[in-house]
């Protein structure tokens, strides 16, 4: 009996799904832990808590079956997040920098000033932001004692979560990444797969602390502390993984992802689309050292605006409640909510900009702001599917395959259709993160169909048509389009 372990090393949870030999869930494993804010805008992470869930989520995953039936272990993980660890003890030498920790705002301007951001653009495309791992690692090694010498003394190794998984998992064995998550660190030319040096220097980070960067389906090394000997097959970031798990593997496809907030990728194929309009380009996923690259948009807040309504607002006492009250909202009242809570991702990346509610009047109520909070994610994701339109014409055919927690609301991927005009795709499975990992573990193990079979098999659960008439489209969009130059800080 095949079995395939994928596990899902997420910002606020850990979880372990396990697979069959036709990749359908039969298990799972979820464990949250804390999250540390040390000071405003800074975000850490106790790497111990993300080793101890990642290890417990995927032990009870695996309750009951014969170690000998998992033919791969898949890993992804939240991108990004930034560690470094004794190469002697294993043991980090701080918490782990989260990506959405914005503590080295400060570096990233010095680097600007400088003139990096032409380099960092095209070589590894994306934008000089706090957001990477490069200035974070640059963080780590200036401020923790001593860092820098042991750097240099070849002390010291850096990775993202699923390198330091992968060292865990192999006991030491193992210092290897994938080249999505290496696309994610602003120190990997992603045209060429090397490492740049010209930034490594910069920033005086040793070459010889960075893991050694493998395609996304290969070897990973073998792990005996699952209960007995699982060869590690597959590893992708996490949208990355949700990208294949969703089956894009034409140019064109394109994938959302909302759960607290929502990354939108589309395939570009072998091609680099450098964006005029503020959208990162990444690698979607490398397989048999041949790359397919993407065009990215985050939106910060998407199913964490549900959250605000629930525990800030108490407007509803559960996620599914917004449904209902948005379904019964007044369709003459024209509220308009940018939840610019923490700032505006792309395609504006304005991090000054703050939330506001427009349209008020003295009979909106509950239901009108629920109905505005939720459209509020589907105006984002109108302006991150015009942006990329913009940026690459092979986007005009895309039909938006979509997934994550919130699109359980119908109404939600209603209204999305609607604002897009175009159809929106919901699969059966929705836990495509996790499917996309055991996929890669599956495909380099050779226990599973090859990408056309594997994309053959995604099935549609329900396809949202737009149904809204045109002038009641580019009225609501023109109203979100005035609300967002409204909360913009320059
Ligand atoms: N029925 C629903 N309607 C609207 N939002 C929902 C619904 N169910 C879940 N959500 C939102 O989806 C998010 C959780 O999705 P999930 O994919 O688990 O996110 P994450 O992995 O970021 O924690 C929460 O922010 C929640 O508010
Ligand atoms: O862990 P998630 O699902 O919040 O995803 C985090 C992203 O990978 C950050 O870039």
């Amino acid at each position: 009996m095949t079995r395939i372990l994928a596990i899902d090393q997420g910002t606020t949870s850990s979880r372990a799904l396990l697979f069959d030999g036709g990749l359908r869930p039969i298990a799972v494993a979820q464990e949250e832990f804390p999250q540390l804010f040390p000071h405003p805008g800074w975000v850490e992470h106790d790497p111990e808590a993300i080793w101890s869930t990642t290890l417990s989520t995927a032990r009870r995953a695996l309750d009951g079956v014969r170690p000998g039936d998992v033919a791969a272990l898949g890993i992804t993980n939240q991108r990004e997040t930034t560690l470094v660890w004794d190469r002697a003890t294993g043991r980090p030498i701080h918490n782990a920098i989260v990506w959405q920790d914005r503590r080295t705002g400060p570096l990233c301007e010095d680097l600007a000033a400088e003139g990096w951001a032409e380099t960092v653009a095209e070589a590894t495309g994306l934008l000089l932001d706090p957001y990477f791992s490069a200035t974070k690692l640059a963080w780590l090694l200036d401020t923790v004692e001593g860092a820098r010498d042991a750097a240099r003394a070849g002390r010291l190794l850096f990775g993202t979560v699923d390198s330091f998984l992968i060292w865990r998992l192999t006991e030491g064995r193992c210092h290897l990444t994938d080249a999505t998550n290496a696309a994610r660190t602003m120190l990997y030319d992603i045209r060429r797969g090397v490492w740049r040096e010209d930034l490594c220097e910069r920033l005086g980070i040793p070459l010889a602390m960075l893991p050694e960067v493998r395609d996304c389906a290969g070897d990973f090394g073998v792990t005996t502390l699952l209960g007995g000997t699982i060869p590690i097959r597959g590893v992708a970031g996490d949208q990355q993984a949700a990208t294949i798990g969703q089956a894009c593997f034409e140019p064109g496809m394109m994938k959302s992802t909302y759960g607290t907030g929502c990354f939108a990728l589309l395939n570009t194929g072998p091609d680099f689309v450098r964006s005029t309009n503020r959208l990162l380009t990444t690698i979607a996923y490398r397989l048999d050292g041949r790359t397919t690259f993407a065009l990215e948009g985050s939106i910060f807040v998407a199913g964490a605006v549900v959250q605000w309504l629930r525990d800030g607002l108490r407007l509803i006492d559960r996620a599914e409640t917004s449904q209902t009250l948005a379904e019964a909202a007044d369709p003459e009242q024209d509220v308009v909510l940018v939840p610019a809570f923490t700032g505006l991702g792309a395609p504006y990346w304005d991090a000054e900009a703050r939330g506001a509610i427009f349209g008020l009047t003295r009979a909106t109520g509950p239901a009108e702001l629920a109905r505005a909070a939720l459209e509020s994610v589907a105006f984002q994701t109108h302006d991150l599917w015009a942006a990329m339109r913009r940026d690459w014409p092979g986007a005009a055919r895309t039909v938006l395959r979509v997934d994550g927690g919130m699109t359980a609301s119908d109404w939600t991927m209603q209204r999305l259709a609607d604002l897009l005009g175009a159809p929106v795709d919901r699969p059966v499975v929705r836990e495509t993160t996790a499917l996309g990992a055991a996929w890669l573990a599956g495909h380099a193990a050779g226990v599973v169909p090859g990408p056309e079979g594997f994309a053959r098999d995604w099935s549609l659960d329900r396809r949202f048509e737009p149904t809204m008439d045109e002038a009641q489209r580019r009225h609501r969009l023109a109203l979100w389009d005035d609300a967002v130059r409204r909360v913009l800080s320059r």
